[in-house]
């Protein structure tokens, strides 16, 4: 069905290296106007390059903040081809009508897994016995290594990585204690610490699985990481706002703590190219990685066709189900109607004044949708008119005071 904003004039922006998955995918629905780049862009070209899309996908490097988003004035989405939304301004983009969609569980095993092998590598001393037989030294001893096996776990975050951490954990022996500030269903044998500090009194091994929140900022500083066990092990695949990162190499410095494994950290570099710095860089009890707890290839596959095909079924049909930001609205298909979208200011008379809009012209409702949050309201109205029909409605919902974003679907 013809519209007036046919699909091949949607521009879609794929940053950062996405997996080639997604391109696929939008291929597949007929997008055929897709902007790929390997790296993600300079902030003045992020701005210029966002000003002409209609749908933006990320990963974590690209900051979507309120003034990028201000250029933004065609944008209809934006996929986060990852988990974490931090680096997006999730209430801007919704106050200007924008669902953000990410992938919440494809790269949770890449991530426990990997942090459940830096635990056994922490535990036996490998990190620094490595580093020593690069330089062409030999130091075969048992002194300060360890079996994973009986050893406490300390899991703090307890959401879908955590607790896929704790299963994995338990399944080489080790007891697993956790701490969240919601109220958890305990997976296996784990059983939720009394307090952030009895977590940090009983483990060996600390792991932060928390997302980057303004209460998770600096979470964990030199405090917290004074009250671990003296030996104990810290792990941080999170984000890397989450630790005092100073904080933590002093602990290593003066032997407080005995290692650590880091994946994320306050400034990273924007590409591959870009020189990488950190007061950890030169200690050999601390492995350090360059975010990628979630970059397996399984990981990175399933996540460009989730977001796309997210970010394809709300151009193509209008569903939200799953937006992280969004009134979430789940639409059957309209192969019969003409689809229009109002996302609106959450105040009071929108409402009446779209259905008045309706019966004047005496234009018969086929399904009406409507979700709404404090802030914005979401009504999809499913009719039988023409296009040209279609397209004049468009533009008197549009007039309608409040209003965010229109649009007529396919
Ligand atoms: N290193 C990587 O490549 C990588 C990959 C994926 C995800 N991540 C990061 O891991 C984070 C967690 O992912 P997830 O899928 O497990 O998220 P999730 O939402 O399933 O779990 C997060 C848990 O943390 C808890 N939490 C929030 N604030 C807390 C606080 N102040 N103290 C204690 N607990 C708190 C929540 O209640 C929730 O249970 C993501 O937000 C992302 O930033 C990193
Ligand atoms: O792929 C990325 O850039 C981010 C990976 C990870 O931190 C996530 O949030 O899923």
């Amino acid at each position: 069905m013809k519209t007036s904003f046919p699909k091949q004039d949607i521009k879609v922006l794929l940053l950062e290296g996405v997996s080639q998955n997604a391109v696929e995918t939008f291929r597949q629905a007929g997008y055929t106007q897709i902007e790929y780049h390997q790296k993600s862009l300079p902030e003045a070209e992020l701005k210029a390059r966002v000003a002409e899309a209609h749908i933006v996908g990320i990963r974590s490097r690209s900051h979507l903040t309120a003034e990028v988003l201000a250029e933004a004035k065609r944008l209809i989405a934006i996929g986060c081809f990852c988990i974490g939304t931090n680096q997006v301004d999730l209430q801007t983009a919704k106050t200007l009508g924008v669902p953000v969609f990410n992938a919440p569980y494809s790269n949770t095993r890449s991530v426990a897994e990997l942090v459940l092998a830096e635990a056994i590598m922490l535990l036996r001393g490998i990190p620094q016995k490595n580093a020593l037989c690069h330089r062409g030294g030999w130091t075969k001893s048992a002194l300060g290594s360890y079996e994973a096996r009986g050893k406490t776990l300390g899991v703090i975050g307890y959401g879908h990585i955590g607790t896929q951490v704790g299963v994995l954990a338990e399944s080489l022996g080790m007891q697993v204690i956790f701490h969240d500030i919601e109220s958890k269903l305990s997976l296996g044998n784990a059983r939720a610490a009394a307090s952030l500090d009895d977590l940090l009194e009983r483990s060996d091994v600390v792991t932060l699985h928390v997302p980057e929140t303004p209460a998770t900022q600096n979470m964990f500083g030199a405090t917290q990481i004074a009250k671990m066990r003296k030996g104990a092990l810290l792990i941080n695949a999170s984000r890397g706002t989450v630790v005092d990162i100073d904080a933590l190499a002093e602990a290593l410095r003066t032997e407080h703590l005995a290692g650590a494994a880091i994946d994320v950290f306050p400034v990273e570099p924007k590409g591959n190219d870009d020189p990488f710095v950190s007061p950890l860089v030169g200690m050999d009890n601390v492995i350090l990685t360059p975010h990628i707890g979630g970059s397996t290839l399984e990981a990175q596959d399933n996540i460009g066709i989730e977001v796309a095909a997210k970010l394809v079924r709300y151009s193509d049909n209008g569903s939200t189900l799953s937006a992280v930001n969004f009134p979430e609205v789940s639409l059957p298909e309209h192969p019969k109607s003409r689809r229009l979208l109002h996302i609106h200011r959450n105040v009071p008379g929108v409402l009446s004044r779209i259905n008045e809009l309706f019966s004047a012209g005496n234009i018969n409702i086929d399904a009406q949708f409507l979700q709404t949050d404090p802030d914005v309201g979401y009504v999809v109205i499913d009719v039988s008119a023409d296009e040209a029909q279609a397209s004049a409605l468009k533009d008197q919902l549009a007039a309608i005071q409040g209003t965010l974003r229109t649009r007529v679907l396919y």
